[in-house]
């Protein structure tokens, strides 16, 4: 359902994303991954729109939406997880979960008349119970920790009821045990909310446990894309990104 066809980054002389083609089956949970620089980053932000390619073209369900802007990406179903919970530090949880969907429901409203949403604060309680943030709704956010603003950032983000949900390091700045809570947690999201997941993480032995396909890049191209153990497995890969270490655990 969602496809990049050939498509190419370039700022000046550097080619950030090179001719890369990949595509995304509705419902599934992949892995982006590859080294610093690789392109991971710009791969997302042509998807959002928040840069327009080079050449090449992004289809959403058979139409090319490269180069859109982001609201009307947004409005077509892709969103993205940004660091806003930060942004309004004396709204609670459970305020700012209310606001994002009562946004989205106006955004909404003309295409929503004939089936009546779910009153705005019944659907955040929802998304409040399927966060587990039960116990921190009512707390501003600026005084929750590190990793709860993090999901809460992601619940923003799943608010906008997304086909396609892009998590960017989700668990970046964590430590060890608030990743795998936090990885959990958006597994359990994806499971739920039935939206194809892609997400852009370093820890690899996250990566393998809980992504369904994982893609590699490397100096902006595609170095390899399958399973989890077609990954583990593939020599470029192992060379290039796992190291030696892990080439023998893999072999
Ligand atoms: N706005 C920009 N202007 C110029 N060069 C850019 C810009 N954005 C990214 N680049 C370059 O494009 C390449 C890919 O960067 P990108 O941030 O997408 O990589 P990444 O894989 O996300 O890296 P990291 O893991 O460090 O976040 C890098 O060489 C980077 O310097």
């Amino acid at each position: 359902m969602l496809e990049l066809d050939n498509l190419v980054k370039s700022f000046g002389g550097v080619v950030a994303t090179d001719h890369v083609s990949l595509s995304f089956a509705e419902q599934s949970l992949t892995a982006i991954i590859g080294p610093n620089g690789a392109g991971k980053t710009t791969l997302f932000n042509l998807i959002t729109g928040h840069l327009a390619p080079t050449s090449g073209r992004i289809l959403l369900d058979g139409e090319n939406i490269a180069g859109q802007s982001p609201a009307s990406i947004v409005a077509r179903g892709i969103g993205r997880a940004f660091q806003i919970a930060s942004i309004f530090p004396t709204l609670t949880v459970e305020q700012q979960l209310i606001a994002a969907v009562a946004a989205h429901q106006k955004s909404n409203e003309r295409m929503l008349s004939a089936f009546p949403p779910l009153p705005a604060k019944q659907r955040a309680e929802e998304l409040i119970a399927q966060l587990a943030l039960g116990s921190v709704a009512r707390r501003r956010s600026s005084t929750i920790s590190h990793g709860d603003q993090k999901v809460l950032d992601v619940g923003l983000a799943l608010a906008l009821e997304p086909k396609v949900l892009l998590l960017d390091e989700p668990t970046a700045g964590m430590g060890p045990d608030e990743r795998w809570a936090m990885m959990e947690t958006v597994q359990r999201l994806w499971k739920t909310n039935g939206m194809t997941l892609i997400f852009i993480e370093h820890d690899i032995d996250i990566v393998f446990s809980i992504a369904q396909r994982i893609n590699v890049l490397s100096y902006g191209a595609v170095l390899a894309s399958g399973t989890p153990e077609e990954i583990k497995g593939h020599p470029k890969v192992i060379e290039a990104y796992l190291g030696s270490e892990d080439a023998g655990a893999a072999a």
